[in-house]
């Protein structure tokens, strides 16, 4: 059975679900050694926020295919270490959409009417209602940085609630923004005209300290800024800098540069004009079912050999579209294995040749299906649809599309024409009946063969007694033939001959096979 390590806390059904298929450890608080240690244990990682999953503990998961996050933000995974290892990241994208929205909304009220101070004073046996004086958000701007998923929610409630909408986000449509009642900006205009700024974009480098003192002087001195995306895109110690001196009015912040905030950090020693949580954006009962459910679900399947919906580091496909392309992946990966070991190794080029209905598809799974096939010789089970694209790019092979959509002899078809510094080599292929596959040509030698584990390949020149002899040499070695088939462009050419065996070549017989006279090259070809 497999094992899972859950490291941050997840809700039960999610726990359930994953038990009905592999053994479930929970662990939370472990500290990076700790994980260092155990994790060559586990085949999978159920993770929220509070793990980080670094380089270190990559490296040292030898057995683990899939780390799940329940929940949005990936910032917390080295997802490149992960790509690189073949290690799949799978997310929840919309599970928690509505909690962080939700929250957010109550941060800016809270701080637009001093909710969590009044309710501290009240509690503490005071009744000062001046003090708490606040300011309406009706009629008022609001700067939304990031309008994706959570940042689009926050629009909808906020124009209700009659804000004005202002939207910054270099990877959005004006049309888009529009339907959403926000005028599409450029960030300086968006920090000059808000009275609240809301940040819904993910931490990246591009993204660290976006909000810094010199954006911050940017801002309307009597504006708020609320962040329920990621620490970090707030320079903290600027921050504090403009709050203390009334560059800026106000902070409700649910996330923070370090988590858990230090116990001396100058943002607790602030008054009302700031409020603090814990990062409880997707604290809701709601979200915490619908992310527990949705990434136990994908590390299921992926467990059992299926696709998962939501990978970060893998092409995405639509179950529909995964159906109908998963037999021509599997066509893709077993030529590109043959090509591979034809060309045999120093590949530098490979080009993708799609027909009929192949043409017409998304070709990303199939050309990564193919760098999968070609490097598997070399790299085993380290290649996997995670890595194949980065490793064939960081071997250099170039790889080269080509569309034809008319339909010959098959609905659709597919041909790898490999190039290495001495030879070029190609082989294609077509599915029949049933999502059964045939290799049709090898060199532009026309065949009709089905592949199977173990085949001998010979190139030799077409004449009289060449089959015989090669027969004799393998029933000499005790070696059963299941198949054999010869393709040759003109009779007394050059020709191919494809051999599928019951058992493996055993050592030797290559080289007794490379000595019958018209025999030019020979091959092991193992599927
Ligand atoms: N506080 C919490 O508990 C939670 C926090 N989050 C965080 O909220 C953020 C947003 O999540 P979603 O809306 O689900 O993601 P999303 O992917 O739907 O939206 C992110 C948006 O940011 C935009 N973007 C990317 N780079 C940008 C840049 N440099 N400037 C402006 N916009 C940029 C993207 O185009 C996209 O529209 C993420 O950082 C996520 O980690 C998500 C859930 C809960
Ligand atoms: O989904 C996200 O990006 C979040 O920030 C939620 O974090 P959490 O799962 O509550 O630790």
């Amino acid at each position: 059975m497999p094992k899972v390590l859950v490291s941050d806390p997840i809700e039960q059904v999610g726990l359930d679900l994953l038990a009905q298929v592999a053994q479930v450890d929970v662990k939370v608080g472990l500290s990076e050694e700790e994980l260092i240690k155990i994790i060559p244990e586990y085949d999978a990682l159920m993770i929220r926020s509070g793990t980080k999953v670094t380089k270190a503990v990559i490296e040292a998961a030898n057995q683990l295919k899939i780390i799940g996050r329940a929940g949005v933000g990936v910032d917390n995974v080295d997802v490149p270490a992960a790509t690189r290892k073949g290690i799949m990241v799978v997310n929840s994208p919309e599970g928690n959409t509505i909690a962080a929205a939700e929250h957010t909304l109550a941060m800016m009220l809270s701080l637009a009417r001093h909710i969590p101070d009044a309710n501290a004073a009240v509690k503490a046996g005071q009744w000062d209602r001046k003090r708490f004086t606040g300011v309406e958000v009706y009629k008022k701007t609001l700067g939304i940085i990031g309008l994706g998923k959570i940042g689009s929610h926050v629009a909808t409630v906020a124009r209700a609630m009659g804000m004005k909408l202002l939207a910054y986000d270099p990877y959005l449509s004006t049309e888009r923004a529009e339907q959403l009642g926000c005028r599409l900006v450029e960030l300086d205009v968006l920090f000059a005209e808000s009275d609240f700024i809301t940040l819904h974009l993910p931490k990246t480098p591009e993204t660290q300290h976006l909000i810094n003192a010199k954006t911050i002087a940017k801002m309307k001195p009597t504006a708020r800024i609320i962040n329920c995306a990621r620490g970090g895109i707030i320079d903290e110690a600027a921050l504090v800098e403009a709050l203390k001196t009334g560059k800026l009015a106000g902070a409700a912040l649910d996330v923070f540069e370090n988590e858990p905030l230090e116990a001396a950090s100058p943002l607790r020693e602030l008054g009302m004009e700031v409020v603090l949580t814990p990062h409880l954006g997707a604290s809701t009962e709601e979200a915490q079912v619908n992310v527990a459910i949705d990434v136990a679900e994908q590390i299921r399947d992926v467990l059992l050999g299926l696709p998962a919906r939501s990978a970060v580091n893998i092409p995405g496909l639509r179950p529909d579209v995964l159906e109908k392309l998963a037999p021509y992946m599997q066509l893709a990966e077993t030529l590109g294995n043959l090509v591979g070991q034809l060309a045999g190794g120093r590949v530098e080029s490979l080009e993708v040749r799609l027909q009929g209905e192949l043409a017409t598809n998304d070709s990303q799974p199939i050309v990564i299906a193919a760098l999968k096939g070609l490097l598997s010789p070399a790299l085993r089970e380290r290649v996997n649809y995670v890595n194949a694209g980065l490793e064939a790019k960081e071997r250099g092979i170039r790889v080269v599309e080509t569309r034809d959509e008319s339909q010959r002899d098959y609905a659709g078809s597919l041909t790898l024409i490999a190039k290495s510094p001495s030879e070029t080599r190609s082989v294609s292929g077509a599915l029949l009946a049933h999502s059964e596959l045939r290799i049709t040509s090898i060199d532009d030698f026309p065949i009709s063969v089905a592949p199977t584990r173990y085949m001998l390949l010979t190139l030799h020149r077409d004449m009289p007694g060449i089959i015989g002899k090669i027969g004799t040499q393998l029933g000499s070695f005790n070696v059963n033939i299941a198949s054999m088939q010869v393709g040759r462009k003109m009779v007394r050419g050059n020709a191919v001959m494809v051999i599928s065996l019951d058992d493996p070549l055993p050592e030797g017989l290559l080289e007794e096979i490379l000595k019958v006279p018209g025999i030019r090259d020979a091959y092991i070809v193992n599927l």
